[in-house]
């Protein structure tokens, strides 16, 4: 394992479904702290990327590795243990617990622990001060004791994303986080995101529709386009490069 190897790196990969080539030769890296953003017009590969990434897929080619270590054939669930984290779903919140019982029960399966319900409650408890510690950094401190199951769209995904980060991972994607968002609070989770990653220092890869929010995030911009990677660079140097505009000719960039 080499010290200066990306905290996340992508070599060679590739995927073949079928017949079918859905990704072809896809390399980059994400440095430890950096944040980069993928983008591409639809059909691009963006999500079959992102599950190489996560374990969701195998690549047909290439490697997929952290810190140096290639993460070979190991599963999601081995992938979170090496330090791996993606967001939860909505649907993975357990609706009749609070919000910080649901963060308490990420932050629990972190310490090695199950996700065992008769582990909690006990307040004052290490996972408890970490849950509300995450809950803190996501601006939902003041409903730590409601249930889960009424908050808005919005406010979910804060849970979900306060429980990535109870997990304390190292690398971090994000997929679609302002999916499914109201317009009144994309501008709040784009603040949380940003914190994330400025003040933290977080690695993450994060697939997203929303463009400006994309390029106003992220240090640099990775384009897929056909399953090929077209370009990775500063979000102002993608925006200028002649041939992601012409991948992206009939589309709002
Ligand atoms: N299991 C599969 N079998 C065959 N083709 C697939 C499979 N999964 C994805 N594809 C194809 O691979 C291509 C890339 O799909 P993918 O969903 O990764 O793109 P995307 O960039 O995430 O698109 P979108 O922006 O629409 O979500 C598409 O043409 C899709 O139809």
């Amino acid at each position: 394992m080499s010290t200066t190897a990306p905290a996340l790196e992508l070599d060679g990969v590739g995927l073949k479904i079928g017949g079918a080539r859905i990704l072809e030769d896809v390399s980059f890296g994400v440095a430890r702290g950096e944040m980069v953003g993928v983008i591409g017009p639809n059909g691009a590969g963006k999500t079959t990327l992102f599950n190489t990434v996560s374990g969701l897929l195998r690549p047909t080619e290439g490697t997929v590795s952290m810190d140096g270590r290639p993460l070979g054939p190991l599963p999601i669930h081995r992938r979170a243990a090496a330090g791996l984290g993606r967001t939860f779903q909505t649907s993975s919140l357990f609706p009749g617990l609070s919000v910080v019982e649901n963060v308490r029960l990420a932050a629990q399966a972190r310490r090695g622990g199950s996700l065992s319900l008769l582990r909690f409650p006990r307040r004052g408890d290490a996972a408890t001060a970490v849950a509300m510690d995450r809950l803190d950094e996501v601006g939902l401190t003041p409903l730590a004791g409601a249930s889960a199951g009424g908050l808005s769209h919005g406010d979910k995904r804060k849970v979900e994303i306060a429980m990535l980060l109870a997990t304390d991972p190292s690398v971090i994607l994000l997929d679609e986080p302002m999916a499914g968002v109201g317009s009144a609070d994309v501008p709040v989770l784009s603040a949380i995101i940003d914190r994330m990653h400025r003040e933290t220092g977080r690695t993450i890869l994060m697939v997203e529709h929303h463009m400006d929010v994309v390029l106003g995030l992220v240090d640099r911009v990775a384009v897929m386009h056909h399953g090929r990677l077209l370009a990775i660079d500063t979000p102002e140097a993608v925006m200028a490069d002649p041939t992601v505009q012409s991948a992206y000719l009939g589309e709002a960039v």
